[in-house]
């Protein structure tokens, strides 16, 4: 169980130190990201920067000339007058250059902010291309992904612009103390010792702050689910129907009272801290403006003096909230950027091929398939998803997977497609173990349809050729392959035909029935004509008792010298198959022809009775 909030502040400064080391860690590679975003805009920020921090000191100094100039030319000092207001001139030259300064840094920024988010968007994306299945099947790499995706337009830049505040406010504070020390040393003393309460009381709150962020950040995604699950078109028929809406709401209000109440918490001791200190550096500024102008006022520094100590010491004490904030903020900053490293440093690579160069079997015609001793486990999971399974496809062969929800039929297709890899045993494809032979190699040789196929809202004609992107702008083909998909009547009768945008999340998209995109993606299926191997998983879930007679008829055809495996639940569509393997609970049960296993009279011969007297009852 997570600690609460208050406990942060019984945490040992030496952790509390480190939490805060570790997580400035983040500060290098950021700005690395950020010179890579643009180094021209880095060079021109870190300049700007620069000269921004030197200006406040040299027009508060400038100010005292000025001070001091009319104080001398009322005293009678001859021909002063031209020499203050060139000083003034001085003056507004600065400001110019000051507000230019300001303006030139919100426009780089902008500039930045631009730049950054796209590169950290697409190196976010590109890592997401070389994640396997079992990442995006993990929570908690999925989390890091989606809350990586949320904040890289913000986040990242935040962090170098704290950074850069930082170092702003330092330089102008160091100039500001060259100023103050040589009008009275022990003021920059005061202003140091007056800021360190402050300073304490600000990384406390921030850390407090920080941790209630992380601890909070699996809730906060409770909260944006629950959202989404009253918002989204795909599940309004459930809420509706079940009447979710006042638990699920409830579920939501009672998550943000929570929330609200720690935030309500943390602002209250915030505040409490920000009177209290707000006191000490009043009465800090007070006692000295008390001591200058006694000075002032017997002569001992000039009027010029007093105004320039007044504004700097203002002014510095301005600096320093500013870091404090600063500081503050990078906290948030750097936990996200840590998890953002730790995405980008998920460790992949486990498709690569075991030998190089990697082996691959003759193409063009389709190989044997053999599963030897196959067990599989899903990553953290105790029980056997797969156990001990041995099986062999011949060229040609049509393989039908049956058994009930759970049994493994899906994973068996996964290991195929290395998706990935077997726990113990091997698979071998044209006799070579899949594992020393190219993914992409191995994968261009299948053409499939998945129980959960994708609804692409693209138009028709790409969401079949999607299939092949090769051949993408080939129409004959994609309308081959939407003819053997069964997919034509369907396209023929909507108003672009090929053309038609699909789905319902583009203007102008139309959308189809379920049967209706799954016969496209059958059609996506059968865009790879050289595919070697056919996998059809649940393909008549959703598709007519008509549709799929036919569909089965072109499949027997289309797959006369591959292999085809197919993994439904309608046996007039299983029996069409040369061997049918029956899984439970992971392993194989029965395995042969139709009409081998009906004269077995096992679990088959079982389910299928059962299913037929369901058709004729
Ligand atoms: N990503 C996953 N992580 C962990 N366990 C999983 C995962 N996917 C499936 N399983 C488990 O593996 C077992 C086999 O699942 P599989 O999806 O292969 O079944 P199936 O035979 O295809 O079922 P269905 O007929 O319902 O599609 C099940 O016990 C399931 O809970």
């Amino acid at each position: 169980m997570r600690p609460p909030v208050s406990e942060s502040s019984s945490l040992p400064l030496k952790a509390r130190l480190k939490n805060v080391g570790s997580l400035f860690k983040q500060l290098p590679g950021t700005f690395h990201l950020f010179w890579r975003a643009s180094p021209g805009l880095a060079v021109l920020l870190g300049g700007l920067t620069l000269v921004g921090a030197v200006l406040p000191a040299a027009i508060a100094y400038v100010g005292k000339l000025i001070v001091d100039g009319v104080v001398a030319a009322q005293k009678g000092g001859e021909g002063l007058q031209p020499q203050v207001l060139k000083w003034v001139g001085v003056e507004f030259g600065l400001m110019l250059g000051s507000t230019l300064v300001d303006r030139s840094l919100a426009l780089t920024r902008e500039l930045l902010r631009a730049n950054l988010g796209n590169l950290l968007n697409e190196r976010i994306l590109q890592k997401a291309l070389q994640l396997e299945l079992r990442h995006f099947e993990d929570s908690d790499t999925y989390d890091k992904m989606q809350n990586a995706r949320r904040e890289a337009n913000s986040r990242p830049l935040s962090l170098v612009m704290q950074a850069f505040s930082i170092a702003r406010n330092t330089v102008t504070l160091s100039t500001y103390a060259v100023l103050l020390v040589s009008l009275s040393p022990w003021s920059v003393g005061v202003l140091v010792l007056a800021s360190i309460p402050a300073f304490i009381a600000e990384a406390r709150l921030a850390a407090a702050g920080f941790r209630l962020y992380s601890w909070r950040a699996p809730e906060g995604r409770k909260l944006n689910y629950l959202e989404w699950v009253l918002t989204r078109d795909n599940h309004v028929k459930e809420v509706k129907l079940f009447g979710l809406g006042p638990l699920v709401l409830g579920r939501y209000r009672t998550l943000f009272q929570k929330f609200f109440q720690e935030d309500r918490a943390l602002a209250l001791r915030r505040m409490g801290w920000g009177v209290g200190l707000g006191v000490l550096s009043l009465g800090a500024f007070y006692g000295c403006y008390a001591f200058v102008a006694g000075r002032a006022a017997s002569g001992g520094i000039t009027v010029g003096d007093m105004v320039l100590y007044l504004s700097v010491f203002r002014q510095g004490q301005a600096a320093f909230q500013g870091i404090l904030t600063s500081i503050g903020s990078m906290y948030e900053d750097a936990l996200f950027m840590s998890n953002l490293f730790a995405y980008l440093d998920i460790p992949t690579g486990a498709e690569v091929p075991r030998v190089l160069p990697a082996k691959s079997p003759p193409r063009g015609r389709a190989n044997a398939i053999e599963l030897k001793d196959v067990s599989f486990r899903y990553p953290g999971k105790e029980a056997w998803a797969l156990r001990g399974v041995n099986l062999t496809l011949r060229p040609g062969q049509k393989l039908a997977l049956v058994g009930e929800n759970g049994a493994g039929k899906s994973t068996l297709v996964k290991l195929l497609l290395r998706l990935y890899e077997p726990t113990e045993g091997r698979i071998l494809y044209g006799g070579v173990d899949i594992r020393d032979m190219e993914v992409e190699d191995l994968r261009s040789r299948f053409g499939a349809v998945f129980q959960d196929f994708v609804r692409y809202q693209f138009n028709v004609a790409e969401n079949i050729g999607l299939g092949h992107v090769q051949a993408l702008e080939d129409r004959g083909r994609i309308a081959r392959a939407a003819d053997l998909g069964g997919a034509s009547p369907v396209i023929s009768a909507l108003p672009q035909q090929y053309d038609t945008m699909l789905g319902g999340w583009f203007e102008k998209g139309q959308e189809l029935s379920a049967g209706q995109w799954q016969k496209l993606a059958v059609a996506r299926a059968f865009m790879r004509e050289d595919a070697e191997v056919l996998i059809l998983d649940e393909p008549t879930a959703s598709i007519d008792a008509e549709a799929e007679h036919a569909l089965f008829e072109r499949f027997q055809a289309l797959a006369a010298d591959r292999i085809a495996i197919v993994i439904s639940h309608r046996f007039s569509t299983v029996r069409m198959a040369d061997q049918i393997a029956v899984l439970h609970n992971g392993q194989v049960e029965e395995l042969g022809s139709h009409d081998a296993l009906m004269a077995k009279d096992g679990r088959y011969a079982h389910l299928f009775h059962l299913q037929a007297r369901g058709y004729r009852d």
